[in-house]
């Protein structure tokens, strides 16, 4: 486990941003498919923002109907009263019924935006070339999709709906007072940009604790992840006890940005909550000096109502202010989104791109190649050579000296600066991706399983292949035994839950995925971890059938391998210094004997 530490790139990133309409206008676009129930919602929004002020008003109309008439003396106001009083039941009770369909509704399209959206940025990540991905943090593609993603659901889910709901309220609620008593509404509209103000600068304390909170957090569960991935590293370093101590700091830290948020808010809640009730208390007052001292007093019952409308005007501002502060975030989140949506891949298939046939051979020539991942770095330079089908090409050289960016070439993972690969004569800059997946196949180094048993593992190799085809691969590697050293055979678990697949085991599956692919090409890219001698004749074994009737290029790290190749590339600062077959080039006593020499003695 290593200490955390903030990645400026992340802190640079904005969190917020100002609300935009055109984000706005494309977040609603993303709503079409919905358009039934946006619309329905869209109504019940309108009506639940009218039904509070509405219910304000029925009540007032009681006081001032029939029970002001029955103070004055006027008899049996009883029945008016009790119709008045079920008319305020019945719409109360409609209220809440709106109230439920309004809520679910907006979850339901809310949750159906995010899952649309999270599946566009997970196919468009997918067509995203390697460049891109050599590019962009890990940590960050997540959080498009994760955070990010998430931002754009509360976005239309809460700030929304809610915000339409409590601006109609507010409107509403003014349209009442403008009825009841202008001059009075005046000053309530005067004391709404105070109130407004007031809880912003409030809010923006208690965001920013709670933002660091959040932060604190995630280090937290980052930790948790790195620690188990490299759990085994940790135990053979004996870190055991430091790392407990870099997290006991962490949580602690944690604890206090969670204390601060309790603290901070336990002090501006009931301020923000004194800053209303203040304001209520002012309309009362102003109220009494209409009700009694004014030329035309206005009737007690209007001023009951006034005061609950005052309430549904100013509460929004308390609501809106806080949907303020997620709509920034929402807007900040979807921006994000939408600009890794509009990223266009650096590359990607020619117009009218050629199928290669499925006749094709496997003859590889790699011609003047020239490569930098950043510009003036050249990491190949001017690599030729031919690999005719069915041939075997071992790379070897010193650590950085661009074997596997040739390899990346060949897959076309990355076009080259200058120069030509051609398969059977074909440019591959030409192929459509698709048919030079079918022909050329990678096995990397670390041995990736995906999350599955290892039967789906071995059948990723080809759409379509079958059980039968899995076992058959096994039994061309010779390594069927594997059904039964495997705890529950092709229906073990593997990939991130795979710690019952040994290192051996999982490059022995990798292989097999591979003969199910069965590609003309294959790119191999040999483990150098560390297996026991018994495991290593295995694999040795199983390789040679594997790349048995096909061309191959090998990173080469056994002796083994190096030696049955056809022919030896040697690179040394991305050129080709020597090539040839092992005795060749053992007589030349150049860079690759020296390289031999020093294997040699290693091992
Ligand atoms: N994505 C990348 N972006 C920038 N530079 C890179 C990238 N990948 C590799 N390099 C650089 O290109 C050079 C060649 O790397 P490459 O991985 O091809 O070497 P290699 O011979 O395969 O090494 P090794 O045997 O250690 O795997 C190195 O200097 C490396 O730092």
């Amino acid at each position: 486990m290593v200490r955390v530490v903030r990645d400026p790139e992340a802190d640079a990133e904005a969190r917020q941003r100002p609300l935009s309409l055109a984000l706005v206008r494309r977040l609603w676009a993303l709503m079409r498919p919905y358009a039934k129930k946006r619309n329905t919602l869209t109504a019940l929004v309108i009506m639940r923002s009218m039904q509070l002020p509405a219910l304000a008003w029925a009540i007032g109309a009681v006081i001032n109907g029939p029970i002001t008439r029955g103070t004055m003396g006027e008899n049996n106001q009883f029945p008016a009263i009790l119709l008045g009083a079920i008319g305020v039941l019945v719409l109360a009770a409609f209220t809440q019924i709106t109230f439920v369909y309004r809520q679910r509704f907006a979850l339901e399209l809310g949750e159906a935006i995010v899952h649309d959206l999270r599946g566009q940025v997970y196919e468009h990540l997918q067509k995203m070339p390697m460049q891109y991905y050599a590019k962009t943090k890990t940590g960050r593609i997540i959080s498009r999709i994760t955070s990010d993603c998430d931002s754009v659901r509360v976005g239309v889910q809460d700030v929304l709906f809610v915000s339409l709901v409590q601006g109609g309220q507010m409107i509403g609620a003014m349209i009442v007072m403008a009825w009841y008593d202008q001059p009075l509404l005046g000053i309530v509209v005067a004391m709404s940009p105070v109130m407004w103000l007031i809880g912003r600068v409030m809010r923006s304390r208690l965001s920013q604790a709670y933002r660091d909170m959040q932060e604190s957090f995630s280090r937290v569960t980052s930790t948790i992840a790195e620690s188990v991935a490299v759990i085994r590293v940790t135990q053979a370093l004996a870190r055991e006890d430091v790392n407990a101590d870099l997290f006991r700091e962490l949580t602690s830290d944690h604890a206090e940005y969670n204390m601060n948020t309790v603290r901070e808010g336990g002090r501006l809640m009931p301020l923000l909550e004194l800053t209303g009730q203040i304001s209520m208390g002012l309309v009362l007052v102003v109220g009494a000096y209409r009700a009694i001292i004014a030329a035309d007093p206005m009737p007690v019952g209007d001023l009951i109502q006034f005061w609950f409308l005052v309430g549904l005007f100013f509460s929004p501002i308390q609501v809106l202010g806080n949907q303020y502060n997620q709509a920034l975030s929402a807007m900040a989140g979807a921006e994000r989104v939408f600009r890794l949506l509009d990223t266009q891949p650096e590359w990607s298939d020619v117009e009218n791109a050629t199928e290669l046939p499925s006749t094709v051979q496997g003859d590889l020539s790699v011609e003047n190649v020239t490569f930098a991942y950043e510009p003036g770095r050249n990491v190949l330079r001017d690599i030729s050579f031919d690999a005719p089908a069915g041939s075997m090409i071992a790379l070897v050289g010193e650590t950085g000296s661009g074997k596997s960016t040739l390899t990346n070439m060949i897959a076309r993972y990355y076009l080259p600066d200058s120069g030509v690969v051609r398969i059977d004569g074909y440019d591959i800059r030409q192929l459509t991706s698709r048919s030079l997946a079918k022909v050329v196949s990678v096995v990397p180094q670390q041995n990736f399983l995906f999350t599955g048993t290892v039967g789906e593992n071995i059948l990723a190799g080809r759409e379509g292949a079958t059980i039968e085809d899995a076992i058959a691969a096994l039994r061309s590697l010779d390594c069927e035994w594997l059904l039964d050293d495997l705890p529950e055979g092709l229906d073990t678990q593997a990939g991130s839950r795979g710690g019952r697949v040994s290192l051996g085991q999982r490059q022995l599956i990798c292989f097999a995925r591979a003969v199910v692919a069965d590609p003309r090409i294959l790119i191999l890219d040999e483990a150098t971890s560390a297996v026991d001698t018994m495991t290593e004749m295995r694999i040795q074994h199983s390789l040679g059938r594997l790349l048995e009737s096909r061309t191959s290029i090998v990173v080469a790290h056994r002796l083994s391998t190096i030696k049955s190749a056809d022919q030896i590339l040697v690179f040394d600062h991305g050129r080709i210094v020597e090539h040839g077959k092992h005795q060749d080039l053992m007589t030349k006593s150049g860079i690759y004997a020296a390289l031999y020499e020093r294997f040699v003695s290693q091992t």
